[in-house]
């Protein structure tokens, strides 16, 4: 499972949980604006904007899980299994296929409300990247600095949602994520007062206990609640350092701990093999790994734009420890 996250201070940070049991050697990935980016049923971008974020590259195709462009859009894509459907090429729109989607947006568009406009005209192509790289079962989310939307494509067709929350985890359909909210407006992050028993007195012994039954399991429905409970009432400072530590505390709130749950065999358990947080306005995309609490960052702005290669940098993943004597 995973979560993504949109959140604004002074400036648009855009991220991710990736959750997950193994590694695709994703890398943090800077595509440049000159890179060819090719279609597999649509034109071939030759300029566009540039894009920073985590790829696993295959045969020189940047598959993006998460980025933002030089224009602050950020993007990502989480697992939707089940739900995903992707179509027969349709004669009347825009076939993209789902590992192209990513780059095909940020690649084009600066916001959100651009976004929404061409989505009218697009198809998601059941094709797949290759025989290693079939077709994903996936939604998305994609933010600007002032708002976020969902996007789904299911039986009935490609489902474009508005999303206030600017949180997005796995099933079931966003409009169901949605309406569960209902189960904990109650919630609070005041002391509760009592509303159970008139005449009776109550003890309020501990902090917090004005969101006793927010959920803490890491079911994605779970997570959804929990996610947007801690990102709706966040409060943080505007400075880079504030923004930043804030946004991986959110992530932190749902990340998943070897342990926790089991996929498959015995010994086998999701885990938040990275947390990412993407500065989309001076495109900084700092990122976490299981064991490497130390945040990295990387600049797109220190490579070559105008340049027509892809960037790379392995994910440091061991423990930076800083010692202090
Ligand atoms: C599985 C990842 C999402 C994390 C997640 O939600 N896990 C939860 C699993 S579950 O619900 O609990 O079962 C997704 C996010 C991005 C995906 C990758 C990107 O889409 C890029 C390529 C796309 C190719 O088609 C398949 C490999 C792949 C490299 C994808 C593998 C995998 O599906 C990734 C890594």
């Amino acid at each position: 499972m995973c979560t993504g996250l949109s959140y604004t201070t002074k400036d648009h940070y855009f991220g991710r949980n990736l959750d997950l049991e193994f590694s695709y050697n994703e890398t943090v990935t800077v595509t440049p604006r000159n890179f060819p980016f090719e279609f597999r049923r649509a034109a071939t971008l030759t300029t566009h904007h540039a894009i920073v974020g985590i790829a696993t590259i295959a045969e020189g195709y940047p598959l993006y899980y998460d980025g933002a462009n030089e224009k602050g859009l950020g993007m990502a894509g989480l697992n939707f299994p089940d739900n995903a459907d992707y179509k027969p090429e349709a004669s009347d729109k825009t076939n993209i296929t789902p590992f192209e989607f990513i780059p095909w947006i940020l690649g084009q568009f600066e916001t959100v409300e651009e976004v929404k406009t061409a989505l009218a005209g697009i198809s998601l192509l059941k094709l797949s990247f290759s025989k290693t790289f079939p077709l994903s079962p996936l939604h998305w989310i994609i933010a600007d600095k002032s708002q976020s939307i969902i996007v789904e494509s299911v039986k009935e067709g490609l489902r474009v949602y508005d999303n206030p929350f600017g949180v997005l985890t796995n099933n079931p359909t966003f409009d169901i994520q949605r309406f569960n909210l209902n189960n904990y407006m109650h919630l609070s992050t005041y002391p509760p007062e009592n509303h159970f028993a008139k005449g009776v007195q109550f003890d309020t012994y501990s902090r917090g206990m004005g969101a006793i039954g927010l959920p803490g399991d890491l079911s994605s429905a779970s997570r959804f609640a929990k996610a947007v409970f801690t990102r709706m009432n966040s409060v943080a400072g505007e400075s880079e350092s504030e923004s930043i530590s804030q946004f991986f505390q959110i992530l932190g709130s749902v990340a998943q701990q070897r342990g926790c749950v089991h996929v498959g065999g015995e010994d086998e358990f999701e885990i938040t093999i990275y947390s990412s947080c993407c500065n989309t306005d001076q495109g900084i995309y700092y990122y976490t790994t299981y064991e490497n609490s130390q945040i990295t960052a990387v600049d797109m702005h220190r490579e070559d734009l105008d340049g027509t290669t892809l960037v790379d940098y392995p994910l440091i993943k061991g423990q930076q420890i800083h010692r202090q004597n």
